[in-house]
């Protein structure tokens, strides 16, 4: 147990699925899993273990933030032995590039946090990137079920209401595609811990249309984005 996830050792799958949301990981989970078990409620933020197609598989709420996600992933990796997480969250969208609904995959996470200019002194700025052959399998899975997976730069920020929706302008002109709440911190920890990790996100507002979709569909319809998450990790 730690201090925020109450599994025993043994109880979470080496491959773990991260959405924000620990009710889009229960959805996953009775969706996808075959007899899921539910391993920790901690503060609500539910974990699951079950079988996906023969491969043992967990999916773990992350929180929304990087420093939720953080403590979530870091007790993963540090302490359960995980191996690889994939991020499926939901997304806004700062380019004309892309519609509702879309799914992204983050080939690399700028962030606006304090998170890793505190961990590199300020010296550094390091740039978070995803697991090179979990991206491939991602892209290549998501084409063989039909569906482009946009490959690009994710904005991990601290901040959900912006005041500088300018800088979100600035940054499409630099190729940052979609603007999210955990990539950069995940990529940063998998990274310090030697596993994989890739952050796949559908587009549920399109912050240049000023469209947006429900919580209910945040919360329990992002079928295509967990079926490449599933079918990646399993390939
Ligand atoms: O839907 P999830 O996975 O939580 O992801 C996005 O949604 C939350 C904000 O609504 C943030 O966590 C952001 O990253
Ligand atoms: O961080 C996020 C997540 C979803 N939608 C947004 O606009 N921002």
């Amino acid at each position: 147990m730690t201090a925020h996830i109450s599994a025993q050792p043994g109880d979470i799958a080496e491959t773990v699925l991260m959405p924000g949301d620990p009710l889009r990981a229960k959805w996953i989970a009775e969706t996808y899993l075959t007899d899921p078990v539910c391993y920790s409620s901690v503060r609500n933020m539910y974990g699951f273990t079950g079988d996906y197609r023969g491969h043992r598989i967990s999916v773990q709420g992350s929180g929304m933030g990087m420093p939720s996600a953080s403590i979530y992933t870091h007790e993963l990796l540090a302490e359960y032995g995980v191996k690889t997480v994939v991020r499926v969250g939901s997304a806004g969208a700062i380019t004309e590039r892309l519609a509702l609904r879309d799914v992204v995959a983050g080939i690399g996470a700028a962030s606006d946090s304090n998170m890793n200019r505190i961990r590199f002194d300020g010296i550094v700025d390091y740039a978070p990137v995803a697991d090179f052959g979990l991206l491939r399998d991602a892209v290549d899975v998501a084409a063989e079920q039909g569906v482009t997976a946009h490959v690009g730069q994710l904005l991990s920020s601290d901040v959900f209401y912006t005041d500088r929706p300018d800088m979100y302008q600035r940054l499409a002109g630099y190729g940052v595609l979609a603007v999210e709440m955990e990539a950069a911190a995940m990529y940063t920890l998998a990274a310090k811990f030697g596993a994989r990790a890739l952050a796949l996100v559908t587009i549920s507002d399109h912050l240049v249309h000023e469209t947006h979709l429900s919580s209910e569909e945040r919360q329990s319809s992002f079928a295509e984005m967990v079926e490449i998450a599933l079918a990646a990790v399993t390939r």
